[in-house]
């Protein structure tokens, strides 16, 4: 309720417009059954046609204004619900832009799309069913019973003894219903979770022949969710027949107990007509209030999935909102950095110092697992440090405006993503406003231009998951997209792996032309792609063991010298 509240208070006047509709409906809704007592005792019972036929005109025109008051009802209701739901996507969309590493690996990717689409869906039929009935159900009911106490006292007995029953059977209803749903949530989320990875690893899967086994994990989930979902339902089913029972035996009572008082004189027709008519309303209002509390724990437990999203404290904070335009960046400095995920407990890298300077390039290398790429992840802040600090010009990164800092750098990350879209699009990614000859120039430098050509140009569309075009020129498409932007600094986190030598040689030719004043970060698995490097550091289990030239570390550093020896041929080959 919170969570709607701060989104309802942006929609006053459609409120304030959904609350006359309301109002005005129950008025002419709980007017018509007194007239047609009136109809029947004085028009019917006293053969006064004139009577009728003015009164069957009044009833017209109310019934008139009732259709258009419900229309109106119906328009704010769905104006309200659905204005309401895209805010909060929105601001789910917005808070997730925000959240560091840490906060999308604990949601999980599966988790934040259903919170998007189907949380949100859920708030969207709840608040649609709300703002119908919210209102009009207090109002009728208040009404309804006002009208059926002043028709007969002794018949509105018959109607106060259902109601214990009543509101016992929503209560044991709403209970019940919370539990399923918050397991029907987790079982959707299951479903996403193993359609995402089914989908973006089809290829592996085929490669594995591993249909059957996948097939076999995306129906237990299907069937989770089925054998939730049907609980749910079954809920549904009984719990309808049972209310609509109840009210017949009601109904059943009173046409009973009114002919006894009919007979005996206490009540005539008309009242009996109108009286049953209000009952209806009572009723009626009543169910549809069951109805808003039987899906209130479903929407509710939605909204707490929803509102953890609002509540998540990203990892990583931003010093000052404000700017986001590229600064100058001079220097970078590791001093004494140490950092361990946040859901490890050993330290990923320990004690790193090192310090580069524009128009130097440094670069990485050590085993697999040393930490190369956690390491340059600091520097944009996917994390931030355990201990020790990353410096720019000699300020903490941690006090420079985050998107700032985020747009002076050039990110080419490991596993080159590209979006659907053109080429171009792609290029633009970081640079909106990028011209056609900056295009070409990066993809020139990137070694892409050709193959673009080759394609069909800049408008060429890339598929979904980039699945027409090769690894290796995906590399070179993205590279080419940081280049475009022109940024301070260039992190290369093992994006040359894909090419092959004489392209990888190639490239870094041309991005040393180029990159004369920029910082340059390079993580390479090859050697060949960092001996030019003004400095190399060599990692070892998240430990600097050795820093220095090529030259240098072929002198003094055992485990470069030992990377060094087993790559000799290839590179001997590659020059060929
Ligand atoms: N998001 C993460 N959460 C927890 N641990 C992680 C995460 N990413 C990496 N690690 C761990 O941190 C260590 C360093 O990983 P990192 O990816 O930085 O190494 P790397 O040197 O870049 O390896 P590679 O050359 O294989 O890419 C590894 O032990 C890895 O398991």
């Amino acid at each position: 309720m919170k969570l709607i509240l701060s989104y309802l208070k942006h929609y006053k006047k459609m409120f304030a417009l959904n609350v006359f509709s309301v109002f005005g409906f129950a008025l002419v809704e709980l007017g018509i059954p007194t007239i047609v007592a009136w109809m029947i005792d004085r028009g019917v019972s006293e053969k006064d046609t004139a009577f009728i036929f003015e009164m069957g005109g009044v009833i017209l025109l109310i019934s008139l204004l009732g259709t258009a008051g419900t229309i109106l009802l119906g328009y704010c209701c769905a104006y309200l619900s659905t204005s309401i739901t895209r805010d909060i996507r929105n601001d789910m969309f917005e808070k997730t832009q925000e959240f560091s590493h840490r906060e999308f690996k604990e949601f999980g990717t599966a988790s934040l799309i259903t919170r998007t689409t189907n949380d949100a869906f859920q708030i969207q039929m709840f608040l649609n069913i709300l703002f119908r009935t919210a209102l009009m159900t207090p109002v009728m009911t208040v009404g309804s019973i006002v009208l059926v106490l002043k028709a007969s006292l002794s018949l509105s007995m018959v109607i106060l003894g259902t109601v214990p029953f009543i509101v016992v059977g929503v209560i044991i209803v709403a209970k019940r219903s919370e539990l399923l749903s918050e397991r029907q949530q987790s079982s959707l989320e299951w479903i996403n979770r193993i359609s995402k990875e089914n989908i973006s690893g089809i290829r592996v899967i085929r490669a594995f022949t591993n249909d059957r086994h996948e097939k076999k994990r995306f129906d237990e989930a299907n069937s989770a969710y089925m054998g939730y979902s049907k609980k749910l339902f079954k809920l549904m089913s009984v719990t309808q027949p049972a209310f609509y029972f109840l009210m017949n035996l009601a109904g059943m009572l009173i046409y009973w107990i009114s002919s006894i008082m009919i007979e005996q004189g206490g009540l005539n027709i008309g009242q009996l007509v109108a009286f049953m008519d209000y009952l209806f309303h009572v009723m009626f209002s009543i169910m549809l209030f069951c109805l808003v509390f039987m899906m209130y724990p479903k929407a509710a437990v939605s909204a707490r999935r929803i509102t953890k999203i609002f509540d998540a404290v990203p990892a990583v904070e931003n010093a000052s909102g404000e700017g986001g335009s590229p600064i100058r960046i001079d220097e970078i400095t590791f001093d004494h950095v140490t950092f361990a995920y946040p859901d490890g407990e050993e330290a990923v890298l320990t004690d790193v110092s090192f310090t580069v300077k524009k128009g130097e390039t440094i670069a990485f290398i050590g085993s697999t697992g040393s930490g190369k790429s956690t390491l340059i992840n600091l520097v944009p802040r996917a994390y931030d440090v355990s201990g020790g600090r990353i410096l720019v010009n000699g300020k903490d990164i941690r006090e420079i405006d985050l998107k700032s800092l985020r747009n002076s750098i050039g990110f080419i990350p490991q596993k080159a993503m590209l979006f659907s879209g053109s080429i171009a699009d792609n290029l633009k990614f970081g640079k909106e406003d990028a011209s056609l000859k900056e295009m070409e120039e990066a993809a020139k430098t990137a070694q892409a231009y050709d193959f673009i050509m080759e394609k069909g140009g800049f408008d060429v569309q890339i598929t979904e998951n980039a699945t027409n075009v090769s690894g290796g020129q995906r590399q070179r498409l993205s590279i080419a997209r940081a280049l475009v932007r022109k940024p301070e600094v260039y992190i290369f986190d093992d994006s040359f792996s894909a090419l092959d030598f004489k392209t990888d040689a190639k490239l870094r030719k041309e991005l040393k032309k180029v990159l004369k004043d920029a910082v340059m970060m390079v993580v390479a698995q090859r050697i060949t792609s960092i001996m030019d490097a003004d400095k190399i550091m060599v990692l070892n289990e998240g430990r600097v063991v050795g820093a220095g030239t090529h030259k240098e570390l072929l002198e003094s550093c055992r485990i470069y010298q030992e990377i060094a020896a087993s790559q000799l041929d290839k590179e001997e080959l590659a020059h060929d």
